[in-house]
C-alpha cells in the first residue's frame, strides 16, 4: 500500500500525541510539510538504491576481472559464493553510529502490548535474516553459473513474485499506472541488463541446478521485501518505540538486525562448506594483489549497505513493490556506467539500451504519477473535512 493508512493516521495522530513546532501550523500546511518531507525521503532512498546498484556492479565486475579466471586452465569456476553472500551483509556495523546520530521521536508510552510486539519483531528479524542470507547466496550462485542474460531473465521474475506476495501479504492496491510501470520495469530489466565479468565462459556454461536456483532467490527476495513492509506497518510502527511516526531510524534498525542474522548464517555457511580454504588462493590469484582484493571486498560490502538502506527506506516510505521497481529500473543506468568504466568486448550503449533508458523514465514516471495523485487526494480530503467542520 502506498502512503499507507498508517501514514494517514500518522498525520492525524501526530497532531495529538507528538506536538512539534510545525503542528502549530494549520492542518493543511502541516500536511503540505509532511508530504514535502516524504518526497525528499523517497528521492533520497531512490538515489541510494541507484548509487548502490551502480557501485556494486562496478566493483563486482572489477573483482571478477581481477580474479584471473581466464588464465587458469583448470577449475575455472570461481567458488566464493558464501563469501559474496557474506560481503552483501557484513558491513552493517557502519550503520550503528548513524543509528544513534539520526533523531528519534520520543517513544509513546500508551501501548500496553509492547513486549508482545517486540517479541514478534525479534522473531521476524530472525526469519528475515535467514531469508536474506538465502537470497544473497542463491543470487551469487545464479550469477556465476548461468550466462548473465539467462540470469536476468530468471531474476526478472522477482518483480512478479513481489507483486503476488504484496497482493496477499500487504493487500497492495494496484492502479493502472502501477501496472504499466511494472510491465515496463520487467522489460527494461531483461533488455537493459549490464555486462557482467563473472559469468561462466562458454565451455563452463552448464545450466545446472545452481543457475535455476535463481528462481528460489527471486522468491526469497520478493518475500523478504513484503515481510519487511509488513514488519514496519504491523509491528515496528505499532511498538510506538519511535512515537507514532515512520522515521529513518526504523530503516537502520531493520537493516542492522536483519544483516546481523544474515551475516551469522553466511559465516556459518562459509566455514561449514569449507569455502574459507579457498580464500587464500583467491587473494593470491587477484591480478592487482592482495591489498586490492581486500579493498574491493570492503568496497563491495559498503556498496551493498548503501543499496540495502535505500531499498528498505523505499519499503518504509512507499512499498516493497516500489523498492523492487526502482532497483530493477536502475539496470540501464548501471549498464551505461559499466560501458564507460570497462572495456568488455561487444559492450556498447546502442539504441536498444537507449530505449531501455527512456523506458526507465516512463516506468518511474508512471509510478510517481500514482504517488502524486494519492498525496493530492489526501489534501483534497483534508480540505473537504475542514470545510464540513466550518459549515
Ligand atoms: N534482488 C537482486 N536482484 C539482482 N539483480 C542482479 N543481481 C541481483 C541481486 O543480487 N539481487
Amino acid at each position: 500500500m502506498e502512503m499507507p493508512e498508517a501514514s494517514k493516521q500518522n498525520v492525524e495522530s501526530e497532531h495529538v500525541q507528538n506536538p512539534e513546532p510545525d503542528q502549530i501550523l494549520s492542518p493543511r500546511r502541516s500536511l503540505q510539510l509532511h508530504q514535502r518531507k516524504w518526497w525528499i525521503s523517497v528521492l533520497f532512498c531512490l538515489f541510494l538504491v541507484v548509487a548502490g546498484d551502480s557501485l556494486v556492479m562496478l566493483l563486482l565486475n572489477f573483482f571478477y576481472v581481477q580474479d584471473n579466471r581466464q588464465e587458469s586452465d583448470q577449475d575455472l569456476q570461481y567458488k566464493g559464493t558464501w563469501l559474496q553472500a557474506l560481503v552483501q551483509n557484513a558491513a552493517f556495523p557502519i550503520l550503528i553510529p548513524l543509528f544513534f546520530i539520526f533523531p528519534s521521536p520520543k517513544p509513546n508510552q500508551e501501548t500496553n502490548n509492547t513486549r508482545f510486539l517486540s517479541f514478534r519483531l525479534l522473531f521476524l528479524y530472525l526469519f528475515l535474516g535467514v531469508l536474506v542470507a538465502a537470497h544473497s547466496k542463491l543470487f551469487a550462485l545464479g550469477k556465476l553459473y548461468a550466462n548473465y542474460g539467462v540470469f536476468t531473465l530468471i531474476s526478472a521474475t522477482q518483480l512478479i513474485f513481489t507483486v503476488v506476495f504484496a497482493a496477499i501479504i500487504n493487500r497492495f492496491k494496484f492502479t493502472r499506472w502501477i501496472i504499466i510501470s511494472i510491465i515496463l520495469t520487467v522489460l527494461i530489466y531483461v533488455f537493459g541488463s549490464p555486462e557482467f565479468g563473472g559469468e561462466p565462459v562458454e565451455n563452463e556454461e552448464f545450466y545446472s541446478i545452481q543457475a535455476w536456483l535463481t528462481f528460489a532467490a527471486s522468491v526469497a527476495f520478493a518475500l523478504s521485501l513484503c515481510l519487511v513492509q509488513l514488519g514496519f506497518e504491523k509491528l515496528l510502527v505499532k511498538t510506538k518505540r519511535y512515537g507514532n511516526k515512520k522515521v529513518f531510524r526504523m530503516v537502520l534498525e531493520m537493516q542492522i538486525c536483519v544483516s546481523l542474522v544474515a551475516s551469522l548464517v553466511c559465516l556459518v555457511g562459509l566455514f561449514a562448506s569449507g569455502e574459507y580454504k579457498e580464500l587464500k588462493g583467491d587473494s593470491e590469484r587477484f591480478k592487482k594483489g592482495e591489498t586490492y582484493y581486500v579493498l574491493s571486498l570492503v568496497g563491495l560490502g559498503l556498496s551493498w549497505q548503501v543499496w540495502s538502506v535505500g531499498l528498505i527506506g523505499l519499503v518504509l516510505y512507499v512499498s516493497g513493490v516500489f523498492g523492487d521497481v526502482v532497483h530493477m529500473c536502475s539496470s540501464p543506468l548501471v549498464a551505461l556506467i559499466v560501458v564507460l568504466a570497462f572495456d568488455f568486448m561487444d559492450d556498447d550503449f546502442s539504441w536498444p539500451r537507449i530505449g531501455t533508458l527512456i523506458g526507465t523514465v516512463l516506468a518511474l514516471g508512471s509510478y510517481f504519477y500514482t504517488l502524486h495523485k494519492r498525496n493530492k487526494k489526501k489534501m483534497v480530503e483534508l480540505n473537504q473535512s475542514e470545510n464540513s467542520v466550518e459549515v
